[in-house]
């Protein structure tokens, strides 16, 4: 486990790395080249987290994926996809060169699709190298993707830097045909209310355990069907996985008072079963957030979901943001505040990125 240097708080904002493969051999339905990725043994996996500075803490699999919760947060295995998020001062992007090895050239696969996204730290200046500003990211993400066809979006409001989402995106091809349907949410929510962050605290008389907090805090409410894998932490903080089919949900929480944080991301899911609004309701209940931002990706042809509404009820929509990425997907920012927060100025997509990172580096705004 990375050891929080900051002496401020605990970082409660995660960095979140996904990569997609491909097969470069012909499968001749070879059980080991279909389960990919699931096929690296525990020793394997937790030679890429270690460069990363985080541990398994726990795990759900079902007949589609693998997902463990970590020290700092979550990892999820598919055949030919892993998505690894992680939080602290944890430095996800030295895993790449151990992920790379083992997909290429243990399971010969190659990489298709790259995606990293993180917000605004709160504790910026205690990230270690490569973390430091998102340009350093992107310099380390292109010394592996930089090949591909990459873009990298610094999408924020120069006047309010904590609300900024950072996202790079590269593509082996780049198509939207063929495309399947999928969408990722990812929220991010400071200043919880405070009663309701205090369920996220082992209590010392009667002992708090992970399920409890699951049930009492509303969590297991807002996908009731998926199977749940939770975690807590001493002497506070929270972690889980639910999964189902190949859908998953995962929830972290932060709930020291003057740095609480909770995350709630979500992929997978059946977008005519689960809306929106109600989905963004449901984890609002649990957490009550001061503030908070919707990230939503989209592939194949799903946007409607991001963009059919945006209201939620207490809170005002301070901005949304259109970004097509080159992957041939689509990312709807959205920042939100309680209707008692002052308004915040105009959002808009920053080219300082492009200014000082390489070609392949650019920054659009579509809206
Ligand atoms: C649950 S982890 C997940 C972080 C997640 N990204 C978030 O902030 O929502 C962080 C919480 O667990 C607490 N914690 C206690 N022991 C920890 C450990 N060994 N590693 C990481 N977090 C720990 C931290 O103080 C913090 O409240």
């Amino acid at each position: 486990m990375a050891i929080d240097p900051s002496p401020i708080g605990f970082e409660g904002f995660e960095k979140r790395l996904e990569i997609t493969f491909s097969h470069t051999l012909t499968i001749f339905k070879d059980p080991t080249k279909v389960q990919g990725l699931r096929n690296l043994t525990r020793p394997q996996l937790d030679s890429i987290l270690e460069p990363a500075c985080c541990t398994i803490v726990a795990q759900v699999s079902n007949t589609e994926f693998d997902s463990y919760v970590l020290s700092e947060s979550s990892l999820f295995v598919y055949p030919l996809k892993i998505i690894l998020k992680t939080c602290g001062t944890t430095k996800l992007l030295l895993s790449i060169p151990k992920i790379l090895q083992l997909a290429t050239e243990s399971l010969s696969l190659t990489v298709s699709n790259v995606k990293y996204s993180r917000g605004s730290f709160i504790f910026p200046s205690y990230q270690p190298a490569p973390h430091r500003s998102f340009t350093e990211e992107v310099a380390a993400l292109n010394q592996f993707f930089g090949e591909l066809n990459a873009e990298a979006y610094f999408i924020g409001d120069p006047n309010d830097r904590n609300r900024d989402w950072h996202i790079y995106s590269a593509t082996e091809e780049i198509s939207s045909k063929n495309q399947t349907d999928e969408i990722t949410v990812e929220m991010c929510m400071t200043g919880l209310d405070k009663k309701k962050a205090a369920v996220f605290f082992k209590k010392s008389e009667e002992h708090t355990d992970a399920c409890e907090m699951t049930k009492m805090s509303g969590i297991s409410d807002i996908i009731p069907s998926h199977v749940i894998c939770d975690f807590e932490f001493d002497p506070c903080g929270y972690s889980m996985n639910g999964i189902e089919d190949s859908g998953y949900s995962t929830v972290h929480v932060t709930p020291e008072d003057g740095f609480s944080y909770a995350s709630y991301e979500a992929m997978g899911f059946d977008p005519s079963s689960v809306r929106f609004e109600p989905l963004v309701k449901r984890v609002l209940k649990v957490f009550g957030p001061s503030e908070f931002s919707v990230a939503v990706t989209c592939r194949g042809g799903s946007k409607w979901w991001a963009l059919e509404s945006g209201d939620v009820e207490g809170y005002y929509c301070e901005k949304v943001v259109k970004q097509e990425l080159v992957s041939g997907g689509c990312l709807v920012y959205k920042t939100y505040a309680a209707l008692d927060t002052p308004t915040k100025v105009t959002m808009q997509c920053r080219k300082e990125v492009a200014e000082v990172e390489s070609e392949v580096v650019v920054c659009r705004c579509i809206s």
